[in-house]
């Protein structure tokens, strides 16, 4: 028996499988992870014994950088935002959403514009790189920018994340021959189909890095904002940094208030507007989180 240390790229009806450096191995979960929160999931990195018929059981998990809930992955280094100017147009807010689940779960993000073929997104452009973010443009049609992306995924884990329609599955294919999402269909996933029966999984580029394929998912957990407390919500917003204690009063929401540093910043252009709006509605939408409702 030997130990070896590795992190799971998919798990499918009580098995697990460990990429190590010796190949991919098939493991089970001892006992004690099976029941409780502690249950392995999709990108934990782990200690797992091989036996001699080559099958693997994890022993322990390494505490989490991070994790989603829905889908289940953990340790993300980055994600990737898929956002459009030709339609279906992304709102703005839906991509400030996933920014700020991400800066506030320690992830690293890249916005991708695609379908630039069609419209170049200068207006989702400036907005982001103001803020301080690396902006894509791309086409998963033409192949502009997707090898820019690409070298972007070198080594790291990645969860790509963007409304319906917008071409996540496109750009995979497009990324990486592995993938072979479907696409095409902007039409509703509420019949039974391609995305009642997939599960998670991370898949390994051939330029190095991982991706968790994860069609369909378009909502994220944004839906639940996954609960960051309204305090916690500036923090969120990585350009408000400079401003955060130059407001007149302390405990300032930065919402409506009187000799505000932000909303000041927002006049002056040093701050877009369309992201202090989407501060002020998040805002709204968890002023009434208690810490208990965090999980
Ligand atoms: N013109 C153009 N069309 C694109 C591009 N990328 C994707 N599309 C089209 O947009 C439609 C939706 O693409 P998908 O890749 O299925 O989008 P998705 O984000 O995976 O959609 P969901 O699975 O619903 O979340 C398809 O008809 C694609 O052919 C692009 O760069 N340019
Ligand atoms: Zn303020």
């Amino acid at each position: 028996m030997k130990q070896e240390n590795g992190f799971i790229l998919k798990g499918i009806g009580g098995f697990y499988y460990v990429r190590t450096d010796s190949g991919v191995i098939e493991c089970k979960a001892r006992g004690k992870f099976r029941k409780s929160s502690q249950k392995p999931v999709i990108g934990d990195r782990v200690m797992i014994e091989v036996q001699d018929d080559g099958t693997g059981y994890i022993m322990s998990i390494e505490p989490r950088k991070n994790r989603l809930i829905r889908p289940a992955v953990s340790n993300i280094d980055q994600l990737v935002i898929v956002c459009s100017a030709a339609p279906p147009v992304t709102e703005t807010l839906l991509i400030d959403k996933v920014t700020a689940i991400a800066e506030h779960k320690g992830m690293d993000v890249l916005i991708v514009i695609n379908k630039c073929d069609i419209n170049r997104g200068d207006h989702l452009y400036d907005i982001y790189t103001q803020a301080g973010f690396q902006v894509f443009r791309v086409s998963a049609q033409t192949g502009e920018g997707v090898g820019a992306l690409r070298e972007q995924l070198t080594g790291k884990i990645s969860a790509f994340a963007g409304n319906s329609g917008v071409g996540k599955s496109s750009l995979l294919n497009a990324i990486d021959e592995k993938f072979q999402m479907e696409t095409g269909s902007i039409s509703p996933k509420t019949e039974r189909g391609r995305h009642t029966t997939r599960h998670v999984e991370l898949v390994e580029l051939e330029t190095g890095g991982f991706i968790a394929d994860t069609p369909g998912f378009s909502a994220f957990d944004a839906e639940r904002m996954d609960l960051i407390l309204k305090d916690d919500l500036q923090y969120a917003f990585r350009e408000f940094e400079p401003y955060l204690n130059q407001c007149r009063f302390t405990g300032c929401a930065h919402v409506k208030e009187k000799g505000c540093a932000i909303r000041q910043a927002v006049e002056e252009g040093k701050i877009a507007k369309e992201r202090h709006e989407s501060y002020c509605q998040l805002y709204e939408s968890v002023r009434n989180l208690k810490e208990w409702e965090l999980k």
